[in-house]
């Protein structure tokens, strides 16, 4: 198998929803995919919603890491390494999350995500669930620079 992204650029990166280096995390391990970023993603029994389905902090969370797979991977193609002194080029500055289905908790889901637009300062990327051939819940992201302070 393939190396994630998160290996590749970020083994010590202690994020609780991408970091491979953080143990308690949810260590998601996304793939450049041609112009796709994807990732498989089973959720464990504590991330239950209280209806039996996946609750929907983890949701956004897995939804904001995956979208930075895609959003780091643009980047990288482009040129756009982070500043000096700083462990990541941008930052999540908003996302917009829709959840449109109930996401099974017992199941292994699919993440996929794509850059709409990209500039040096933003980058947009749109980014979605899906079980079953439908999609569970969906976001836009926004993410901007990190700069150094
Ligand atoms: C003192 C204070 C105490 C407070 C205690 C509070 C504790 C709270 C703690 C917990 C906090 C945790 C908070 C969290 O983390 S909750 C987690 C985040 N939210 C969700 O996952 C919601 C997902 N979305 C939906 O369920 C629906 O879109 C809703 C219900 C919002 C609207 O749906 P609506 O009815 O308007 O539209 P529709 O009829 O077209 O349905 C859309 C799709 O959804 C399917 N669907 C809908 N319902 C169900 C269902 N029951 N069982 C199975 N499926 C269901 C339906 O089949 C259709 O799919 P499909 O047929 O097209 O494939």
């Amino acid at each position: 198998m393939d190396t994630s992204h998160q290996q590749t650029y970020f083994p010590d990166l202690p994020c609780f929803g991408c970091g491979p280096a953080n143990a308690l995390g949810l260590q998601l391990q996304s793939f450049v995919d041609g112009d796709r970023v994807t990732a498989s993603f089973t959720p464990r029994p504590e991330h239950d919603n209280g209806l039996g389905f996946l609750n929907g902090g983890i949701i956004a969370t897995v939804l904001d890491c995956h979208s930075a797979a895609a959003v780091t991977h643009a980047a990288h193609e482009r040129g756009w390494p982070a500043d000096p002194g700083v462990p990541l080029p941008y930052v999540t500055a908003g996302l917009d999350v829709r959840y449109r289905r109930p996401t099974p908790l017992r199941a292994t889901l699919t993440l996929v995500a794509e850059v709409r637009e990209a500039s040096r300062d933003e980058i947009t990327a749109h980014v979605r669930i899906e079980h079953d051939g439908k999609v569970r819940a969906e976001a836009d992201a926004l993410w901007k620079r990190w700069r150094a302070r």
